[in-house]
């Protein structure tokens, strides 16, 4: 069975300009250890996608719609105090974009980190610094740095503390919301094999949501790619990177930089679609160089590959 499965996943905001369906009918599976990518541009409802799977949705969003298990229990249909109490932060946590620049300016690193294990009532204050000790271990930071202040740590080491906090009640899946974007490329790289490390030793399942492809073909067994709220191509990293079939993942592709020719990278004219008045037929047609009359009416993911699905009408069925 998965560790997490979602069913057809719906989310939406009340806006003054009418109802935005920011993710609309999203399903997949995460197994344990296993690392899925979500990747796509901004405004493609990844992080409504992660605060939705954490119930941590702003207050203008509508009850999401759709069944998400996790571990074999229904999230959607338990109480807000009984997901609080068995889910959140226990089996399932996240590492939010940005975060690093969330700590408590003037409170010691290791008394953060210690909050949750000590608001869950069951860990004493001597346990609490145990584990913190072993969570700093765990994300490669020196014991010592528990005494200091955010203030005083790098951007890297910040981070580091983030995951550490993540990992504090020992959750089975952690959602990783752009976990480097604000740190250069030498720390990012870091924290990259930190998460690898992670995913090997504790066989930590992940979702891990980023913009950038390449950096998701470095932790991912599988990519997701999301347009306009839905996913339109899912498959091995292998399948996604080595033979997309989505028109619109082939430019994402197309868009990365390479170091060894003269290719100049691809850019994606025009705009994603406003999702308010969605477009009726394929949602990326509009911006699509193979877009054709079949395009007037909206795809359904088609089976491509073994394990890879593609929403377009002109990939051939498998
Ligand atoms: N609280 C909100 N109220 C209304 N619309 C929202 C709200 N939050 C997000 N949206 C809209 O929902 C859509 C998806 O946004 P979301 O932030 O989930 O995308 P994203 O892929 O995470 O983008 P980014 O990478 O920029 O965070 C966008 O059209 C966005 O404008």
């Amino acid at each position: 069975m998965a560790l997490l499965e979602v069913k057809d996943l719906r989310i939406s905001y009340e806006t003054g300009g009418g109802r935005l369906a920011a993710v609309g009918g999203v399903s997949f599976e995460v197994s344990e250890g296993e690392t899925l990518a979500v990747v796509g541009e901004s405004g493609a409802g990844k992080s409504s996608l992660s605060l939705g799977l954490m119930r941590l949705l702003p207050r203008n969003a509508l009850s999401p719609e759709g069944r998400v298990f996790l571990d074999g229990v229904e999230c959607l249909s338990l109480s807000e105090e009984e997901f609080r109490k068995q889910v959140r932060w226990k089996k399932l946590s996240m590492v939010f974009q940005g975060a690093m620049d969330s700590l408590h300016p003037v409170r010691r690193v290791g008394d953060q980190i210690a909050e949750p294990l000590l608001l869950d009532g069951r860990t004493d204050k001597t346990a609490a610094f145990g584990r913190v000790a072993e969570l700093l271990s765990l994300a490669r930071l020196p014991t010592d740095i528990s005494r200091r202040y955010p203030h005083e740590l790098s951007g890297g080491m910040k981070q580091r503390v983030m995951i550490a906090m993540a990992l504090a009640c020992s959750p089975k899946l952690v959602i990783l919301d752009e976990p480097t974007s604000a740190l250069d490329v030498i720390i990012q790289a870091q924290i990259m094999n930190l998460l690898k490390q992670l995913k090997r030793d504790l066989k930590l399942g992940s979702l891990f949501v980023t913009h950038d492809l390449a950096l998701a073909s470095d932790l991912a067994d599988r990519i997701a790619v999301m347009y306009a709220g839905e996913f339109v191509e899912i498959g091995t990293a292998e399948q996604v990177l080595g033979s997309p079939r989505h028109p619109y993942t082939k430019k994402l592709l197309g868009s990365i930089p390479s170091l060894y020719d003269d290719r100049r990278p691809e850019f994606i004219p025009g705009t994603p679609p406003k999702m308010t008045s969605p477009p009726a037929g394929c949602y990326f047609s509009p911006r699509c160089p193979e877009a054709c009359e079949l395009c007037s009416t909206h795809p359904e993911l088609i089976v491509c590959g073994t394990g890879q699905h593609a929403r377009c009408h002109l990939v051939i069925e498998s």
